[in-house]
């Protein structure tokens, strides 16, 4: 399945600004100059929006996802979105960020399939980019959000805030516009990629582009997708997202059902990664998950920085970090050289406790709400002076 989600308004809808119920937005940023000096042209980032801007226009709060997410924050699934908002409960009315008091505006990552140009959108020439579309940096993800932005007229931001790759966004913002970013909340993430990161990612890559049906990357429109090989790579990442203890105590080695692994049946555990595998097929893009998971690679804060040190160091934003005690992907050492290193880095480390492994960022709601939190009291701190 190739998703690509067309947004239901453009920003030259007068009322997009006053609608705070999450409708998806489209903004134009015209072309975009990129870390690996090529350009990509025509790009289109797509948003939601919950509450409204403020009339100082200094209440902006910019809520990042992850890998496989999308601007679906919060909110119920929906003929769009067949999933739960990844922060559901966390943001409205009353909540940890009070749409109230706050404007909490989501986008969605350039390369993904929601709507912001990716792999599967169209290029200038009438055609899918398909191989043809660059190869992306978390820093060009940032410069594109930047640019959508501007094109809103929102200048400053009272914080930025994501777990992952939303992490390395949230990162990356407060280092390349520090005097834009009010507050920032970091989660599950480091400075750079580690081999071992990229080494995982690779294989992931690699699983997708020996689908027959990958077709140099060119299948759109061809009626095949390699869905099969982003099951695979959905298997391997899904157990990076979660811990072998988590594991064995929920599946040990036991049979799914009456099967029998010892002739054709499955263990319990292949089932349920069979099980993630199919529903990443229903929402999401071989060729996004491609070029995602090279963006991870990429990742490298201290790039053309003089180093992760000196770039963390430059960085005076305050900022929450936070890390998983059980996360085998994003290890909590990668956090806390983070909360060590970085120029205003707010109470040490944060360390939320789960067994859940790196998904924690999504599954331990309480230790993310006091996190959440505390970022906001940082934003009103940071506005007052
Ligand atoms: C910011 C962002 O990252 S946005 C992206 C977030 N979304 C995702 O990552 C999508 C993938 N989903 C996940 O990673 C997880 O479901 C999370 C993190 C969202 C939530 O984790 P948990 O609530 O702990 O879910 P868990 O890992 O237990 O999976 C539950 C599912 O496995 C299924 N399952 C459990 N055991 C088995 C089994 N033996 N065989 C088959 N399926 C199984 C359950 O039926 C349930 O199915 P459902 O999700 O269709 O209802
Ligand atoms: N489950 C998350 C984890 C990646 O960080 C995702 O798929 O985006």
């Amino acid at each position: 399945m190739s998703v690509n989600i067309d947004p239901a308004s453009t920003v030259s809808d007068p009322h997009w600004a006053t609608r705070p119920d999450g409708t998806q937005t489209a903004v134009s940023i015209g072309d975009l100059a990129l870390d690996s000096g090529a350009r990509l042209a025509d790009v289109t980032v797509t948003f939601q929006k919950w509450g409204v801007p403020n009339a100082a226009g200094d209440n902006v709060v910019v809520a990042l996802h992850a890998l496989t997410g999308n601007s679906h924050v919060t909110g119920p699934s929906d003929d769009r979105f067949p999933m739960t908002g990844w922060w559901d409960g966390l943001i409205g009315p009353g909540l940890a960020v009070d749409t109230d008091e706050w404007c909490v505006i989501s986008p969605n990552a350039i390369g993904g399939c929601f709507g912001s140009t990716g792999p599967g959108s169209t290029a200038p020439d009438g055609k899918p980019w398909g191989s043809r579309f660059p190869r992306l940096t978390v820093r060009d993800l940032v410069r594109a959000e930047a640019g959508a932005f501007d094109a809103l007229g929102i200048g400053r931001l009272a914080a930025v805030a994501g777990g992952s790759m939303g992490g390395a966004r949230a990162l990356e913002w407060a280092a390349t516009y520090p005097d834009r970013v009010g507050a920032a909340l970091v989660l599950a993430v480091g400075a750079r990629a580690s081999a071992d990161q990229i080494g995982t990612q690779t294989t992931q890559i690699e699983a997708i582009k020996t689908d027959p049906a990958w077709q140099g990357g060119d299948y759109y429109g061809t009626g095949r997708s390699p869905a099969a090989g982003m099951g695979v790579a959905r298997r391997i990442a899904h157990l990076s997202y979660r811990s072998d203890r988590e594991l064995d105590d929920r599946f040990e080695n036991r049979p799914q059902g009456e099967e029998n692994p010892l002739v054709d049946g499955r263990y319990a555990v292949a089932s349920y990664l069979e099980h993630q595998a199919e529903k990443l097929k229903a929402r999401f893009d071989p060729g996004s998950y491609v070029v995602l998971s090279d963006v991870l690679n990429n990742h490298d804060v201290g790039r053309g920085r003089g180093g992760v040190a000196a770039a963390l160091r430059a960085c005076t934003v305050p900022t929450i970090v936070g890390g998983i005690d059980s996360d085998r992907l994003y290890p909590l050492y990668q956090q806390e050289e983070l909360a060590r290193e970085l120029g205003n880095a707010i109470g040490g480390l944060h360390v939320v406790h789960s067994d859940s492994g790196h998904d924690g960022f999504l599954t331990e709601f309480e230790p993310v709400r006091e996190l959440l939190a505390e970022t906001m009291q940082l934003a009103r701190t940071a506005l007052s002076r």
